[in-house]
């Protein structure tokens, strides 16, 4: 499998997926995308429903890493990688009312849906490096979790330098400490002054400043990865296939931030999944269910909220959607980025914007209704959701059609967000035990202002100390 640019054109020596993963982004700026999508079809995907997950895992990443990772290596590191979280179906599904199910996907060691993928990212990034006998450093942004799942996934390997970037007093306190509570040398964190979007915005801006990108190396492990979105696909497939797909068809709701997840969900729709609505759930930062409602995405200014981690107003993989709708036209698809990046505004065409309507729906919960949403799921159902996942539970229940099972993605344990949890339920969400005594570890990080120079030297310091 090869792989182009959102921005470019697919080039005779075109990256394959060992590439990719090393390069993050794209050097025009754009995010790397298959050049084609792998199909599966419905006597393969029949077949599948009798594997582990992990093995499952591995059948459906296989194609996006042919040329580059061959499928038993890459069944080796998800059996491995799997194999450590603590339910044994790895990817459970509770049936939470009558055809409205959560796919509780934080059963990894942080507790939330990053450890899916980054489980995966940090083997790949050991493995290709061990072959090219190559050192990165990775830049990650966060509003919380893909945090503290990359440091987890990459703490102690001896070929990756990390170094996250958290929006200071913008995440709960459990998320921080997941974070800057480990000691391992190749990890910095810096808690930076302003939002997610102004963490996000470095990242890119080092990608953008070449000599930076040479000189340490860059790459990324947020979802402009596609090597993020490629591990994020098989839990789609696996709980569309426990409800009876692709014999029938499955709806998925999601609750979304940087648009990566439900990208995941659509890229299984493309390769045959019989998926019939994707339903996207905003807090108040709700740029993309008001995108949805009235082709309006103006970005405005991000507000903190009862789910910190969806605290997201410009959401980079909407960009390869819109590369998706716009047939491919990457000179067409770059010019609309470029403008958005200068105004704020993105001039999506009717035509494509009438596309993605036929495809997604989305509905917002403020404060108020995402607490509303986890008191009755517990009153009614006992099913105790952290306030990510109440609202895409709340999104499937609201489009949720007769005798279609409508699967919300259960994005974080409510261990995360304790505060939030026992405000709407007045119960305690206990962490498990090998985070009992996170608030007892010490802390470790920077605290730097956003200047884009500043924190390139703090990565400079970090990596040559
Ligand atoms: C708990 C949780 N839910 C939902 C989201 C939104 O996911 P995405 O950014 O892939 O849209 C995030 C962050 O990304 C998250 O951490
Ligand atoms: N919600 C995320 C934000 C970054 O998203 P990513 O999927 O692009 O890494 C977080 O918790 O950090």
């Amino acid at each position: 499998m090869r792989y182009r640019s959102t921005r470019g054109s697919l080039s005779a020596n075109a990256p394959n997926f060992a590439d990719i993963l090393l390069a993050g982004l794209a050097p025009d700026g754009g995010l790397f995308m298959p050049e084609s999508w792998p199909q599966i079809d419905a006597a393969t995907l029949r077949e599948w429903r009798a594997l582990p997950y992990a093995d499952l895992a591995a059948e459906v990443m296989a194609p996006f890493t042919a040329g580059a990772i061959d499928r038993d290596t890459l069944r080796t590191m998800a059996r491995d990688a799997y194999g450590r979280f603590a339910h044994k179906a790895v990817v459970p599904l509770a049936e939470v009312e009558q055809d409205l199910y959560a796919l509780e996907l934080f059963h990894g060691p942080t507790l939330a849906f990053k450890d899916m993928a980054m489980q995966m990212l940090g083997r790949l990034f050991d493995h290709v490096l061990t072959q090219r006998d190559q050192r990165v450093t990775i830049v990650g942004a966060t509003s919380g979790d893909t945090g503290s799942a990359a440091i987890e996934a990459c703490r102690g390997r001896e070929r990756l330098q990390v170094v996250i970037l958290h929006p200071k007093g913008r995440t709960s306190d459990v998320q921080r400490r997941q974070m800057t509570t480990v000691q391992d040398d190749n990890i910095l964190n810096i808690a930076v002054e302003g939002d997610f979007d102004t963490c996000q915005d470095i990242v890119k801006a080092m990608f953008a400043d070449t000599s930076f990108r040479d000189e340490v190396s860059l790459s990324a492990v947020n979802s402009i990865n596609w090597a993020r979105i490629a591990a994020q696909i098989p839990y789609y497939v696996r709980s569309a296939l426990a409800l009876g797909a692709p014999d029938r068809e499955i709806s998925f709701a999601v609750p979304t931030g940087n648009f990566g997840n439900v990208l995941a969900a659509w890229a299984a729709k493309q390769m045959g999944l019989p998926i019939r609505q994707l339903c996207v759930g905003s807090n108040r930062n709700d740029i993309l269910t008001r995108f949805l409602l009235t082709n309006d995405m103006s970005v405005r200014g991000v507000e903190p909220s009862l789910s910190p981690s969806m605290d997201i107003q410009v959401s980079s993989n909407f960009e390869r959607l819109l590369f998706e709708m716009l047939d491919r036209d990457s000179e067409r698809c770059g010019s609309i980025m470029r403008e958005f990046r200068s105004s704020g505004r993105m001039n999506v065409p009717q035509d494509a914007w009438e596309r993605i309507r036929t495809l997604f729906n989305g509905k917002t919960l403020n404060d108020e209704e995402t607490s509303a949403a986890m008191r009755q799921f517990y009153a009614e159902s006992q099913y105790l959701a952290d306030p990510h996942t109440a609202i895409g539970l709340a999104a499937g229940r609201a489009f949720q059609e007769p005798g279609i099972p409508m699967i919300a993605a259960a994005t974080a344990h409510p261990a995360k967000f304790p505060a939030a949890v026992h405000a709407a339920t007045g119960l305690d969400a206990h962490l498990p035990p090998h985070l009992a005594d996170l608030h007892s570890r010490p802390e470790r990080y920077d605290s730097l202002s956003s200047e884009l120079v500043t924190i390139q030297n703090a990565v400079r310091a970090h990596i040559n100390r």
